[in-house]
């Protein structure tokens, strides 16, 4: 088996968490996400850092994190929407696993953004307008460090997270 770690680009609602713990799973791989690490290690919700240090400082802590967990071998690493944005972490990300992008069309954003009291982009304003507007700013990072570009659209979590396993992990020789 492979030991290089796999992480999670693209935008909010691709299903990076939910395909990654089910990836994870069928590849018998520690699921870590970077969200989720973030509210452990300051022990508040990703809605308070927001409210109290802006987005700036959320994306301060993310960078950290995101330092740290890409030097971890055999995970799978769900990332959030922005870790692409800042250069330090693209370079961490495209050197130290394979990067898959979840692409996911403005429909599929919205309607599985719909219940996002946890995401404070998206708490405020129109959200098709926000999503838009991140898309258009990310999808050439998203795509900059992605080894793998993979359609969500109209698949499941359980097709897709194979889908990643056959493309990524068939072993040498092994391949049809
Ligand atoms: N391929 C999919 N098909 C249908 N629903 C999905 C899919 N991927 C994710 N979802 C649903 O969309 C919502 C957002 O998924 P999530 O994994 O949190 O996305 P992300 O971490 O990329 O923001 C969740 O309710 C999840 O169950
Ligand atoms: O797109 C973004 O900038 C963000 C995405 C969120 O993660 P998900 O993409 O997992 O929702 C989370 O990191 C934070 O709310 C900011
Ligand atoms: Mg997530």
């Amino acid at each position: 088996m492979n030991r290089k770690s796999l992480f999670l680009v693209g935008p909010m609602g691709a299903g990076k968490t939910t395909i990654g713990k089910k990836l994870a799973e069928i590849c018998n791989l520690e699921f870590v996400d970077s969200d989720h690490e973030i509210e452990v290690r300051t022990g508040v919700d990703i809605p308070y850092i927001f409210e109290k240090e802006g987005e700036e400082g959320f994306r301060r802590r993310e960078q950290a994190v995101l330092a740290d967990l890409t030097t971890r071998s055999g995970i799978v690493l769900a990332t959030g929407g922005g870790a692409v944005l800042l250069p330090e972490n693209r370079a961490h990300l495209s050197a130290r696993g394979l990067v898959v992008y979840l692409h996911a069309g403005l429909e599929q954003q919205l309607a599985r953004t719909e219940r996002s009291e946890h995401r404070p982009l998206l708490m405020h304003g129109d959200r098709r307008e926000t999503l838009i507007r991140l898309f258009e700013h990310r999808d050439p990072l998203y795509r900059e460090v992605a080894d793998l570009v993979v359609e969500t659209d109209g698949k499941n979590a359980r097709q897709l997270a194979r889908e990643i396993q056959d493309a990524l992990l068939t072993p040498p020789g092994e391949e049809v």
